[in-house]
């Protein structure tokens, strides 16, 4: 199993970590433009696999695609962070050119690769890739609603005052401040609802302080976060590399599902050896519903601002 990851930065040396830390891919392949970047990082990675035990074999390029050749997964971190007080969505200038430059290279010298767009804005830069490329949309896989959904269970822990594996909930629509559905509806605590111990009001104030997860972090770290968005594309990659056949949610080109066209969106998936291997719908409440339809409206507005 070839994994790539372009960009060696924040993200993209910390998803190299955990995949490798995982140990379940032969090789991982860092790609970055900076000369020499992707080189350190990766050699500082591969320093630590006697410490960490893992056989992964890590490697670093500058901007050498044929390095990359034969990927079966590539994840596309390439592209700015946002800085304090910035939306996802200002980066759209900058990250649209890079993730379609980037994007193509890849698919040239690894055809049936599978693609995990991470860069922001997340939704947007996977409609940019599923409008670019030609890969069929089961390979094009945004990452933000498995991030979404930890932080979700990280703030239900808290406010339940249990433990993280204790719990279990998932957040839907579109990777912004203000489009995220946390699904509190549906959170539990050992299957037992959330609402069986929380007021509505301290529900409503976990999903708040969920959507604004990244804003918060990039206000704390004067940039945005890295661990948990690299342990959670690390989980999708692992999905697909060992079959698992886990459901994540997922930004996915939807084609009527949710009531949703022509729009990439975080929508719950089955990840297995052939990517996004289903869609799966479940029941929304109207209030819900109703977010969705507000989140994909968001989602669609940024879209509009591609050079498609
Ligand atoms: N979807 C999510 O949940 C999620 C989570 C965290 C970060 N992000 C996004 O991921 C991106 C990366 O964040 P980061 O903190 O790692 O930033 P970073 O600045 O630490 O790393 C980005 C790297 O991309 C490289 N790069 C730039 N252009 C390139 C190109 N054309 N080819 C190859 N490499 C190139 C840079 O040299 C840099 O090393 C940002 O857009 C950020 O907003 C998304
Ligand atoms: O917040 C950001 O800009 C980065 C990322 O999307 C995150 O949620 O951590």
């Amino acid at each position: 199993m070839k994994v790539t990851v372009v960009g060696a930065g924040a993200v993209g040396a910390s998803c190299a970590e955990y995949i490798a830390i995982k140990n379940f891919a032969s090789e991982v392949v860092l790609l970055d433009i900076k000369e020499g970047y992707a080189e350190g990082k990766a050699m500082d990675l591969m320093q630590t696999a006697s410490l960490n035990g893992f056989d992964t074999k890590i490697t670093g390029v500058t901007n050498d695609y044929s390095k990359t050749a034969g990927s079966d997964i590539a994840v596309i971190t390439s592209g700015i962070p946002r800085k304090p007080g910035m939306t996802r969505e200002e980066l759209i200038g900058i990250n649209a050119g890079i993730v379609k430059a980037v994007s193509s290279s890849l698919i040239e010298h690894s055809p049936n690769v599978t693609l995990i767009v991470v860069s922001n804005p997340m939704d947007t830069m996977t409609y940019l890739v599923h409008k670019t490329t030609g890969l069929p949309k089961n390979k094009i896989i945004g990452m933000g609603g498995a991030l979404d959904s930890a932080r979700f269970k990280y703030r239900l822990a808290e406010a339940l005052e249990a433990p993280i594996s204790d719990v279990d909930g998932m957040v839907i629509g579109g990777h912004s401040d203000t489009g995220m559905v946390p699904l509190t509806s549906h959170a539990t605590r050992n299957s037992i609802k959330v609402s069986e111990f929380l007021s509505a009001e301290r529900l409503a104030q976990v999903a708040e302080d969920t959507k604004v997860g990244g804003a918060t972090l990039t206000k704390l770290l004067g940039t945005s976060a890295w661990y948990a968005p690299g342990a959670a594309v690390s989980a999708l990659v692992q999905s697909i590399a060992c079959d698992q056949k886990k459901i994540f949610p997922c930004s996915t080109f939807l084609n009527g599902e949710y009531d949703l066209e022509d729009i990439c969106i975080g929508v719950p998936v089955i990840l297995g050896k052939d990517g996004i291997e289903k869609i799966v719908d479940i029941p929304l409440s109207d209030a819900e519903k109703a977010k969705m339809q507000e989140s994909a409206a968001g989602v669609t507005k940024t879209n509009g601002l591609l050079e498609l």
